[in-house]
């Protein structure tokens, strides 16, 4: 097939991203679509046994078929480039192949040796450990690859809004650095995490997503409006939320802070 040769004039122009408090959270609010829209398509599917399957034998990756997928699919798309953007960060960050994509000016907008925290080994662990089990049915329907391919979907969706707390910690850092400075140097966790926290923030945020999965989960019919709860992910939703994500992500909020004079 032949690549799209249409170019616009926009095609050029660089676009800085503005980062403010505001335009993080309605990110992390947008984030939230694409989160609970993921755990709508796992659903669909049961376990179909993740863990025992061997792919790519011989000289390739012996692994799982969970690893071996998330290992290549990522390999092709930092090839096409997709780890060039800060708010991306891979699963398997070893012998990733370099992007092969034109170069883009992304924004340069996070500080210090914070930059490049990845804590997706804990999301992993965390997903197939104890979300994966909350929500999905044990069974094989054979779907097996397309199951991954949902468990991929999901888990860099995830990844992406627990590491955009790094943008997150930036813009409070440069709204108040008098507040953050001394708590920096003096490296107290605790204070950090306190002056980043809001409660009432958090709360919100979890009514949201409740909200949305029970809208986003309901059957749409020609015949009635809106019908009883297809996928029963809301409950699911909020939680992932409370327990994981937004602790996660203030975990890396408070990492990067640690690291953002050095
Ligand atoms: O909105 C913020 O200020 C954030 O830091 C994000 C977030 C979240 O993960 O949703 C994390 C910490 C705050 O307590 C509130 C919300």
């Amino acid at each position: 097939m032949d690549p799209i040769k249409f170019r616009c004039k926009e095609c050029h122009k660089r676009v800085e991203a503005q980062y403010t408090l505001d335009s993080v959270r309605a990110s992390l609010a947008r984030q939230e679509d694409t989160i609970i829209f993921a755990l709508i398509e796992r659903a669909k599917f049961p376990l179909n046994n993740f863990g025992h399957n061997r792919l790519f034998g011989s000289d390739e990756y012996i692994g799982s078929m969970i690893n071996g997928l998330v290992l290549k699919t990522e390999a092709v798309q930092s090839k096409a480039g997709r780890y060039i953007n800060p708010e991306e960060n891979p699963f398997f960050p070893e012998n990733l192949p370099p992007s092969a994509a034109p170069d883009y000016p992304f924004s340069e907008f996070l500080q210090g040796a914070g930059a490049s925290i990845n804590i997706n080994k804990e999301i992993w662990e965390v997903y197939f450990h104890e979300l994966i089990p909350m929500f999905i049915k044990c069974g094989d329907d054979g779907n097996h690859a397309q199951s991954v391919l949902a468990d991929l979907t999901l888990l860099q969706a995830i990844s992406r809004r627990i590491h955009y707390g790094k943008f997150v910690a930036e813009v409070k850092f440069r709204e108040s650095p008098k507040i953050y400075e001394p708590l920096i140097r003096a490296k107290d966790s605790e204070g950090l995490m306190d002056e980043l926290s809001s409660e009432s923030v958090e709360e919100r945020v979890v009514k949201r997503v409740e909200r949305k999965a029970t809208v986003f989960g309901q059957e749409v019919s020609l015949e009635y409006d809106v019908s009883g709860d297809t996928y029963m992910i809301n409950s699911v939703a909020s939680k992932l939320y409370k327990k994981y994500l937004i602790p996660l992500t203030k975990k890396v909020q408070v990492e990067y802070l640690l690291k953002r004079l050095d």
